[in-house]
């Protein structure tokens, strides 16, 4: 794979990626039915290290690029390059079922509902340590151990491993669903609304978790999230998505305080500011004709 293509900080760098859906299903989808353009050309490079956020209103395209990345929907056009550990570049796209499954076992993603992304007949401590079992890398005690120190990195107790979801709050189960996706040590979590779902303080307390694994593990997130001020708190760099294109990327103080789109500043502006002296500040930033309040 052409190197020049991909700057030597990413660990993903996405090119020219397009990807169609059927514009109906099943039996009532015609032969020649036209296909709903969900992303067109997309370029964009995650960073090893960095959080990149990734915002935009519901359907422009946030989630099926994550699933693009993973290798979950095959692509239409265009080149997912993967820096391997071993420094090799490789195309998501043209990768055969051995070396994806490589790939995704260093690309995790989390999920938003931590209600439904949690099997209800499963013990904990089989929903964490089940991706351990199935790659062959533990099993037994060692599964056992690995799992209760997963556990107690995201701020669980170990005791309590043998129960099923449902004992568990909101909050802990979006912990559980972390643990399950940091338990196989991957480089990439791309994570798809991981907090939306929860309560205001629940949810600044699991963006301090993510942080806090981020720093201890050395990770890398792609954060997807329709909510800037989540996106704020948490990302290096952001991206912002409007109907399957990027059409902004910045630094993330940069584009709070001189975004360049205008579809970037309707989200701003939309983004619930408590603080009167700082709504006052986005209005004047984000505003094309400012006038003082
Ligand atoms: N498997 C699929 N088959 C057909 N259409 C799909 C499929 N997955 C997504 N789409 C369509 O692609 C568009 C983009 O969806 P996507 O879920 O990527 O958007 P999103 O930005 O993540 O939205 P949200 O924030 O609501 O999750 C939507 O119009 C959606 O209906």
């Amino acid at each position: 794979m052409d190197e020049q293509n991909m700057p030597a900080s990413a660990l993903v760098s996405v090119r020219g990626l397009a990807k169609h859906f059927p514009s109906g299903s099943g039996r009532l989808r015609k032969p020649r039915a036209p296909v709903l353009r969900v992303l067109s050309d997309i370029n964009i490079d995650i960073i090893e290290g960095e959080t990149l956020g990734l915002v935009g209103e519901s359907g422009s395209g946030k989630t099926t690029l994550g699933r693009c990345i993973i290798g979950i929907h095959r692509v239409d056009a265009g080149a997912i390059l993967y820096r391997g550990r071993n420094g090799s570049i490789i195309d998501v796209c043209s990768m055969d079922d051995a070396r994806l499954r490589a790939m995704q076992r260093d690309v995790r993603m989390i999920f938003q509902d931590p209600f439904s992304s949690l099997n209800p007949r499963m013990r904990v401590m089989d929903i964490i340590g089940d991706a351990l079992r199935v790659n062959g890398i533990a099993r037994g005690t060692e599964l056992e151990d690995r799992v209760a120190e997963m556990v107690r990195r995201v701020g669980l107790s170990p005791d309590k491993m043998r129960r099923y979801p449902h004992a568990f709050s909101g909050g802990e189960r979006q912990r559980i669903n972390i643990a399950r996706a940091l338990i196989l040590e991957p480089r990439l979590v791309i994570a798809d609304e991981a907090v939306s779902a929860l309560d205001v303080s629940i949810r600044a307390q699991v963006l301090e978790l993510l942080k806090q694994l981020q720093a201890e593990l050395k990770l890398t997130y792609l954060f997807i999230s329709h909510d800037l001020s989540v996106v704020e708190d948490i990302c290096d760099r952001v991206a912002v998505m409007s109907q399957g294109d990027i059409v902004e990327l910045a630094d993330t103080d940069v584009m709070y305080r001189h975004p360049q789109h205008e579809y970037t500043r309707t989200l701003l502006r939309a983004v619930p500011i408590p603080d009167p002296r700082l709504r006052r500040l986005v209005r004047q930033q984000t505003s094309p004709d400012t006038t003082q309040e």
